[in-house]
């Protein structure tokens, strides 16, 4: 049987090793090629002893042209700023993109340039890229080229607040999202807010107001709600390696309680095998999805406040990053969607 050809660009980041550990078990692809701009000629298996035995060959250095020859699709596990100028040199070419940075998912190039303080993508990659939030979006994906792969929090909480905005069961203006995360959502590289003495038994809140989400998730609601969506978002760094957890607010647009409101999302996501909505009176937490592609969803109409509360927990790095990239090439390849993705969750 043929395999697809892949290659994963960013090769010695978090991302890059989860699509690694997450495509052994894909039995439509292999990875062919890895590209590191810092360790080319290396063999990643010296940076990190665990993938001995995984991958043939070292890492090389990013060459449109050889890429083009001999893969089929490739990943970006780059940090914002990288793919937007290697994605247009492989324009005109039958290789899949798919981007994991932020890139791309902002279709205004000035809001690219606010929120990551960078120079845009070009339009025209812009426009042909499609959003690649799996659930929402499968039928663009079918058709899809490039892929603009969600951020961690936006994957969160867009799975958790579509399903209220379709059905208008909160008001728009009303949204609050307190999110919390851990460590690896800031990638490999070592920095002060990640140090272990500055994280461990503290929480602390990051990037109030500026987080590059925000325009986001807000592009994405506003899309579904048919008109712009303005939303508070907090985001908080917990002493833990992987998780992430959305825990979201809207003021009910209609008499609703908690069974009705789990039956509507539990009907929305009916043939969504990653999405699994949360009986009454449960509630997710990180560990339950830790390692896997879930995204879990529980709910409460608080009668007293006249609040929806929604609160839905992923993995930061695999739906919140690489499992998610999976699903989608998985789509964009007509393959089933969780094709190699039937991990069950890490647990204790
Ligand atoms: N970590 C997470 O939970 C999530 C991450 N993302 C996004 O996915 C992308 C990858 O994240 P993550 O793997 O965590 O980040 P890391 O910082 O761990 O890895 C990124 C890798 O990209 C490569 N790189 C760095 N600078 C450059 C450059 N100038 N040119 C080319 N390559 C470069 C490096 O690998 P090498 O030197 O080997 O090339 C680096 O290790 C980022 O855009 C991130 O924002 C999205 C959702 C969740
Ligand atoms: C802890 C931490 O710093 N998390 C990162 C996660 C964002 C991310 O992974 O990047 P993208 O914007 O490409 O999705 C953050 O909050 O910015």
């Amino acid at each position: 049987m043929y395999l697809k050809h892949a290659a994963i660009i960013g090769g010695t980041g978090y991302g890059a090793l989860e699509l690694i550990r997450l495509l052994q078990n894909h039995p439509e692809v292999t990875i062919k090629k890895i590209i590191s701009h810092s360790q080319e000629g290396e063999y990643l298996e010296n940076t990190y002893p665990h993938l001995a035995s995984f991958l043939e060959g070292p890492m090389e250095t990013f060459e449109a042209e050889s890429l083009v020859n001999d893969v089929d699709i490739i990943f970006f596990a780059t940090p914002p700023g990288v793919s937007k100028n290697y994605i247009p040199q492989l324009a005109g070419t039958s290789v899949q993109c798919i981007d994991l940075s932020g890139d791309l998912r902002l279709e205004k190039p000035e809001n690219y340039e606010k929120w990551y303080g960078k120079t845009p993508a070009p339009q025209e990659i812009l426009d042909e890229a499609v959003y690649g939030l799996s659930e929402i979006y499968e039928s663009e994906l079918k058709k899809a080229k490039i892929c603009s792969n969600p951020g961690c929090y936006p994957t969160a909480s867009l799975l958790g607040l579509m399903p209220a905005i379709t059905h208008k069961l909160i008001d728009n203006e009303s949204i609050i999202i307190d999110g919390k995360t851990g460590v690896s959502g800031a990638g490999r590289t070592m920095s002060p807010m990640t140090h272990f003495s500055e994280t461990n038994e503290n929480v602390k809140p990051y990037k109030i107001g500026r987080h590059q989400h925000i325009p986001e998730i807000e592009q994405y609601l506003g899309k579904e709600a048919g008109k712009p969506v303005c939303i508070n978002m907090t985001t908080h760094l917990l002493p833990m390696t992987r998780g992430l957890l959305c825990t979201m607010y809207g003021k009910l647009a209609t008499q609703l309680n908690t069974k009705e409101a789990i039956e509507i999302y539990s009907e929305y996501y009916e043939a969504d095998p990653f999405v699994r909505i949360r009986p009454e009176g449960t509630f997710p937490s990180t560990k339950e999805v830790s390692g896997s592609n879930f995204c879990d969803i529980g709910l409460y109409a608080d009668d007293r406040t006249n609040q929806l509360v929604i609160v839905s927990a992923i993995d930061n790095l695999v739906k919140g990053a690489s499992g998610q990239a999976i699903q989608n090439m998985n789509i964009m390849n007509g393959w089933q969607t969780d094709k190699g993705l039937k991990q069950v969750p890490v647990y204790p």
